[in-house]
């Protein structure tokens, strides 16, 4: 099962690696073709309902495969309104095909210019997983055309007879990769401005690449159809990944989210570093809670971090009240960075854990307590391979074998994990995720505290294995930005001011 922000990230990233969205778009068309044999004789009629979006474009594809049927395509609009360059170069194939091919300007306004009557087959192919809101017109209109037309749900959705007697039928209705209305993740249909909530009552659906959610409430066949995106598309992380952070316009300070850092002792680089990296990852305020021994350095690296000082040089349990409410009111909490590992700091790990319900990224020293403790919180655990071997996890030389044990000991642990290494490893115990940006001028200290700044930024409104793969993704990403710019000898600040580019994508 795939939800369709998921679908749109694969999508771009098989683009990324050499598989065009034309392509995609053809196999798709191939495959309603296909499905259409599988109901239809040839010389039945097929009506081909097109919206302005790709989901249309797959039908202008599947036109051109049905020459030995009675084709119609009817276009929702004019040719101008297409939306996308590779649906528009379908339409454009079609009349050089000579297909009865219609843009019907005004569907809303003359149904009838849409042929469906006689038709064995109906393709609804107006609105697939780029709908966006309740349908609006003339989809709506359309929609209802075409149920009563189709006669509903569940009318016989074998349309084996040719053109014969199609008047004693009434057409099989088949939906492109879902039925128009219906969201592909719920399987629900928003209501319109008058309330009513309008779909198309499809009898099949040929969906792509993976089932959807929505699609399994519908209780009708749903093909599934390999259209050719690589493995490799799902595996690595790309830019399509970054796509699932798609800023609302309108959104406003405390959107992006709220993180305290909680670090630092022997160390005060690392809890600055996470800091300023969680701010440039896109989180809306960061705090720092440290040893107040600390506390002036930290601020001093940067006035827009809150920075609570707690007494003494390190962490310690007597701190635990105080910080547990800091986080209490936080959306993330990075812990660890610098805290080191004296033995009342790790007893004030193992309670802190112990008593949040929140969401964290645990990283360096506090790593160890993680597989002991008992713990309602969701933590995304970020260590390097030395480090996971002192949680207990495995080691395997090739990343293959590793991703593989880590997933199950991601599952064991019941926590995502992202194992740092020339492919990072990423995984919530069911999904994995491999990423291969960065390069080797990374080894230098303080990139991890980047990495988990970042991921804990990105924890505020992304899942833990999504804020992990897109973490991992950007961090490496910047470091090669520094690294094409500058060469090797990057400092982990370098990393910091690349973060915002790394996490743009003009996919
Ligand atoms: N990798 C894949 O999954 C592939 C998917 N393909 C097909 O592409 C569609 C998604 O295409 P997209 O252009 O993103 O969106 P749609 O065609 O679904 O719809 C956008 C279209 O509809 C208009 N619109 C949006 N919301 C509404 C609304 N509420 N009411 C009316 N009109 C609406 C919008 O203006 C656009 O014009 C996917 O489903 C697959 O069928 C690829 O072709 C193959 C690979
Ligand atoms: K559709």
């Amino acid at each position: 099962m795939i939800t369709a922000q998921r679908m749109a990230s694969v999508d771009a990233n098989a683009a990324a690696l050499g598989v065009p969205r034309a392509k995609l778009m053809e196999s798709a068309g191939n495959a309603i073709a296909r499905e259409i044999r599988s109901i239809a004789d040839p010389g039945s009629t097929v009506t081909l309902v097109c919206g302005r979006g790709n989901n249309g474009g797959d039908a202008l594809v599947a036109a051109r495969f049905l020459s030995d049927f009675e084709v119609r395509v009817r276009l929702l609009g004019r040719r101008e309104s297409v939306s996308t360059g590779i649906a528009r170069e379908n339409w454009d194939a079609l009349s050089a095909a000579e297909i009865d091919a219609r843009a019907v300007a005004a569907p809303a306004a003359e149904p009838a210019s849409l042929d469906l009557e006689g038709s064995d087959v109906i393709v609804d192919a107006m609105l697939g997983t780029g709908v966006t809101g309740a349908v609006r017109e003339p989809e709506r209109t359309v929609i209802r055309r075409i149920n009563e037309v189709g006669g509903g749900r569940g009318s016989d959705a074998d349309a084996s007879t040719s053109g014969s007697h199609a008047d004693a039928r009434a057409p099989t209705v088949v939906a492109v990769d879902v039925p128009s209305g219906v969201d592909a993740d719920t399987g629900e249909v928003e209501p319109g401005p008058d309330g009513e909530r309008l779909a198309v009552e499809a009898d099949r659906v040929v969906t792509f690449h993976d089932g959807k959610p929505g699609l399994a409430t519908l209780g009708v066949p749903v093909t599934v159809a390999d259209i050719g995106i690589p493995e490799a598309a799902e595996l690595f992380t790309g830019p399509g990944d970054l796509l699932a952070l798609g800023r609302e316009p309108e959104s406003h300070k405390g959107d992006h989210g709220e993180v305290l850092v909680v670090g630092g002792g022997p160390y005060t680089g690392a809890p600055t570093l996470a800091a300023r990296s969680a701010l440039r990852a896109g989180a809306d305020l960061v705090r720092v809670a440290c040893p107040e021994s600390v506390a002036r350095e930290v601020q001093g690296f940067s006035e827009n971090l809150i920075v609570h000082g707690f007494a003494g040089e390190t962490l310690a349990p007597s701190h635990l009240d105080g910080i547990s409410e800091l986080a209490e009111g936080r959306d993330v909490v990075v812990f660890g960075p610098g805290l080191g590992d004296a033995d009342a700091t790790l007893e004030f790990v193992e309670r802190f854990l112990g008593a949040y319900d929140g969401r964290a990224v645990v990283d360096a020293d506090a790593l160890q307590v993680v597989p002991e403790v008992e713990t309602d919180a969701t933590l995304v655990c970020t260590p390097h391979q030395g480090e996971l071997r002192r949680m207990g996890g495995p080691s395997a030389e090739d990343w293959r074998e590793r991703a593989d044990l880590v997933r199950s000991f991601a599952a064991d642990l019941g926590h995502a994990v992202l194992v740092k290494g020339a492919y990072d490893v990423i995984t919530d115990g069911e999904a994995l995720r491999v990423n291969r940006t960065g390069n080797p001028g990374m080894t230098v200290g303080g990139t991890g505290d980047v990495l988990a700044g970042a991921v804990g930024a990105l924890a505020c409104t992304q899942s833990p294995l999504q804020a992990a793969a897109i973490g991992a993704y950007a961090n490496g990403r910047a470091g090669d930005l520094v690294v094409d710019e500058r060469g090797y000898g990057l400092v982990a600040t370098d990393l910091i001011d690349r973060l915002p580019e790394a996490l743009r994508t003009d996919e």
